[in-house]
């Protein structure tokens, strides 16, 4: 397997698998089938017509807005048995993809190109997550820490650096957000919903009703103030971590439901870290047509 540890210059490393130059998570640690060749057939996986896809770049409420999404489509509050990851094109083989039942919920944090190439002309029903790369960068360095399969021990002081150059699995931030913001622009025609992990924040129960009216649901306003709860973090945390793969993690303590919160970053980041965050974000985004309302 095609195994890089991603030096950024200051001598830390991160392990990844890279695949014709990008750079993937290796999955080793739980999903040992993960192999170079079956991340490149990932764009002739079938997709079916009610398949629904959560987009985001890593750490922007993935597994939040996929429970959200798994219960409207079940039309139930119970809790989801499974971890986001078992419907993650890029953790899975052909064969399980296959398997998963319909309606499938699935999610993915790698960009159109590598994804079903049929996605667009199915016209498959896509979330669009954002957060504020700020929070986003605070929680990679802690997945990044605190997963095994990564053997990454940076500080993060040197994080900052790492994560404006895109030096991680799934690579830029900037690039990501920006090749999908022409995507959407593009394609008017296309079902494409935009969420935020802020948003979610703070008007859970609007937003998981304006998600539910893009999946074509009718959900009854007490369906959708339950599963407001039922995804509330501390709910997740307690119910999900524990079905989390202890060898996945340092310590072996799950810790994918670290914190929850908006502007987390401001605990972490100097204010020299900041700026220069600042400073990049402009620069890169100078062309960005979407607004970002970032705390
Ligand atoms: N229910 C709920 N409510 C609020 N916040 C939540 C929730 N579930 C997960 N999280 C937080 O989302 C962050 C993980 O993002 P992802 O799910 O996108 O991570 S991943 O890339 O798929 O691994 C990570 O953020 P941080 O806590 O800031 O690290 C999780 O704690």
């Amino acid at each position: 397997m095609p195994i890089k540890n991603i030096d950024d210059g200051s001598g830390e490393t991160l392990r990844v698998l890279e695949v014709d130059g990008y750079f993937a998570p290796t999955f080793d640690t739980v999903f040992q089938n993960q192999q170079e060749e079956e991340f490149r057939s990932i764009p002739n996986w079938p997709l079916k017509p009610d398949d629904v896809l959560i987009c985001a770049y890593p750490k922007a409420g993935t597994h939040w807005l996929w429970e959200v999404s798994s219960m409207l489509v079940n039309q139930s509050a119970d809790r989801v048995k499974l971890i986001k990851e078992t419907a993650m094109l890029e953790a899975l083989t052909e064969e399980q993809f296959r398997n998963i039942p319909s309606p499938r919920v699935l999610n993915t944090h790698i960009p159109l190109r590598l994804m079903p190439k049929d996605t667009l002309s199915n016209k498959t029903k896509i979330v669009f997550v954002q957060r504020n790369p700020k929070d986003i960068c605070v929680s990679f360095f802690n997945h990044h820490s605190k997963i095994v399969e990564y053997d990454f021990n940076g500080k993060f002081e040197n994080y900052v650096n790492r994560f404006l150059k895109g030096l991680v699995d799934y690579g830029s931030w900037f690039e990501y957000t920006l090749e999908w913001e022409k995507i959407i622009r593009d394609n008017p025609e296309h079902p494409f919903h935009m969420m935020s992990y802020e948003d979610m924040k703070s008007d859970p129960i609007s937003e998981i009703g304006r998600l539910s009216e893009f999946l074509g649901l009718k959900s009854s306003p007490e369906l959708i103030a339950e599963i407001a709860d039922k995804c509330d973090f501390s709910a997740m945390k307690k119910e999900k971590d524990p079905l989390e793969n202890t060898k996945d993690w340092k310590d072996a303590k799950p810790g994918m439901y670290r914190k929850g919160q908006v502007g987390d970053w401001k605990n972490w980041f100097t204010v020299a870290q900041s700026e220069y965050f600042d400073t990049v974000f402009n620069q890169r985004m100078k062309d960005s047509s979407f607004t970002y309302r970032f705390s």
